[in-house]
């Protein structure tokens, strides 16, 4: 198996670097849409900085393993890597050291500890090297916080206590570099608890260059193998792309986070468009007198943000900047509410575009709650309930299909949310005889069409992921429309030969 997987990004993709990109990947033939190029298990498995998490099945825990006193270990599992385990002991630690190094305020030690331990076993210390060979930006990240950060929560304490003089005589130099090569590479993976989030770092699917209009899509199940894939064609020589943010965030908000988090500025089609490919999805609407149908936009090249009608009609920065942390802040408060998030959507539409990623968030919101209610039969949802759900995942739908052209999980959920919603909708009013058995089969045609086409994406997840469960659940409901549009046409071709 591993070699298969091994030698699938070794048929498919090439290694190339330049001054801009680093080191990034090109396909090395065509590639056709949903076709895998690599599968591989994580390098280390990490916490997000700041939580604790056992060694061995990564439960959050506030417990230690009895043994080496440094590496934590929830109370169910009996231990952890015994070859770390006896490494760590070596270092016989005093009382006074080890309380230093289990500090709650130092979580950072456990990770930075994962990884100098894979230098200290021959059968790790390949992937050490390997990891050792990843982007880190050490000279833009010295002196920033999460430079800071890691210097007082993870190098003073084992500095302090002599760890990093016994592990590889490590100074702060290098491990700032090894902690820096996490924050760069790694990829966000499901914790065991749910909704939580920990890292994965990968020896080749660190690789990808970004792009906010990827042509590649991941995917990573509960082993935690991760699986990339093409989201449409791909011809030979094409740079491979992933994207490091959300497709559905504002290019501000993605442009902050890649140049904070992994050190450079994004130059894709998306980032120099101040409409973001016509979405709007960071314009306001331009309020000043006699201003119809203008939107406010911000010019990449000058930072100003403009009418694209009137370039007179001009905002301010921190104007900009305040109303949205108060949105946010106001989004925070009403999530779970949905009153309040509907108000909150009439309210923001006076200065937002409809499509602008907060009044996106919100419309999320509000769809995730439309499903709860339509799910529970017990809350009788009346027609507006579900023509509300309706419209809500349309408008999802038209900025995700510019957002994310191909292949995309978001896009196919909300697909699927919406063909059911139809389809439920289109029951409902049959069985209340308010819609003939011609409109219900008209109706259930058109859904078949949305299921198949977001099954087409689904079926490309793995099976051990939420999505890869969902997709088989969808054939099923798939099975049961098709068989009622064919009793359906039966029916009606009955009535046509009587
Ligand atoms: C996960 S690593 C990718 C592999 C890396 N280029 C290497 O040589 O190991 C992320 C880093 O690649 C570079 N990079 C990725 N995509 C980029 C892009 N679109 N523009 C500029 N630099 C990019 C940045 O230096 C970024 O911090």
């Amino acid at each position: 198996m591993a070699a298969a997987v091994a030698d699938d990004f070794a048929k498919k993709c090439e290694l190339q670097h330049n001054d801009t990109l680093g080191r990034f990947v090109i396909a090395r033939c065509s590639l056709s849409a949903g076709e895998t190029v690599l599968q591989e298990q994580p390098i280390v498995i990490l916490p997000h900085i700041g939580d604790r998490r056992c060694a061995k099945c990564f439960k959050l825990t506030e417990s230690f393993c009895s043994q080496c006193r440094l590496l934590a270990l929830c109370e169910d599992c009996a231990g952890h890597d015994e070859r770390d385990c006896q490494r760590l002991r070596e270092l016989q630690l005093s009382e006074e050291q080890v309380q230093l190094l289990q500090a709650k305020v130092n979580a950072e030690v456990q990770p930075a500890l994962a990884c100098l331990l894979l230098g200290e076993h021959e059968h790790s210390r390949p992937l050490y090297e390997e990891m050792s060979q990843m982007e880190t930006h050490l000279e833009e990240r010295r002196g920033t916080d999460i430079w800071r950060s890691h210097q007082t929560h993870a190098y003073a304490p084992l500095e302090a206590t002599g760890v990093l003089m016994q592990l590889q005589a490590v100074d702060e130099v290098l491990l700032q570099r090894l902690l820096g090569i996490l924050d760069v590479n790694v990829y966000e993976i499901r914790a065991p608890e749910y909704g939580g989030a920990m890292r994965g770092l990968y020896r080749r699917a660190a690789l990808f260059a970004h792009s906010c209009l990827p042509n590649l899509e991941t995917a990573i199940d509960d082993e935690r193998r991760i699986k990339v894939f093409a989201n449409r064609p791909i011809a030979a020589g094409e740079t491979l792309y992933i994207c490091y943010t959300s497709v559905l965030l504002g290019t501000e908000e993605r442009r902050h986070i890649l140049r904070t988090g992994k050190c450079f500025d994004c130059s894709c089609a998306r980032c120099q468009d101040p409409t973001e490919l016509g979405t709007h999805m960071s314009s306001f609407i331009c309020n000043a007198c006699a201003c119809t149908g203008g939107y406010v936009v911000r010019q990449p090249e000058t930072g100003t943000w403009q009418c694209l009608l009137n370039p007179e009609h001009k905002l301010k920065p921190e104007f900009v900047c305040n109303m949205l942390e108060r949105a946010k802040e106001e989004i925070f408060h009403a999530r779970g509410d949905i009153y309040r998030l509907e108000l909150l959507l009439v309210k923001m539409s006076r200065l937002l575009h409809g499509n602008h990623y907060l009044m996106l968030d919100l419309k999320q919101n509000i769809a995730s709650i439309l499903r709860q209610i339509l799910q529970n039969m017990a809350h009788c949802p009346n027609r507006k309930v579900y023509e509300r759900k309706i419209r809500v995942c349309q408008e999802l739908l038209l900025v995700l299909k510019v957002v994310a052209p191909g292949i995309s999980r978001l896009k196919a959920i909300a697909l699927y949310e919406l063909a059911n919603t139809q389809a439920e909708l289109a029951r409902k009013l049959y069985s209340e005889q308010e819609h003939s058995s011609r409109e219900l089969l008209a109706e259930l045609n058109q859904t078949e069409i949305m299921m198949r086409e977001a099954l087409r994406m689904l079926l490309l997840e793995p099976v051990a992921t939420p999505e890869g469960q969902m997709s088989r659940s969808m054939l099923r409901e798939l099975k049961e429309l098709q068989n009622d549009i064919k009793l359906l046409q039966e029916s009606s071709d009955d009535v046509v030969n009587q």
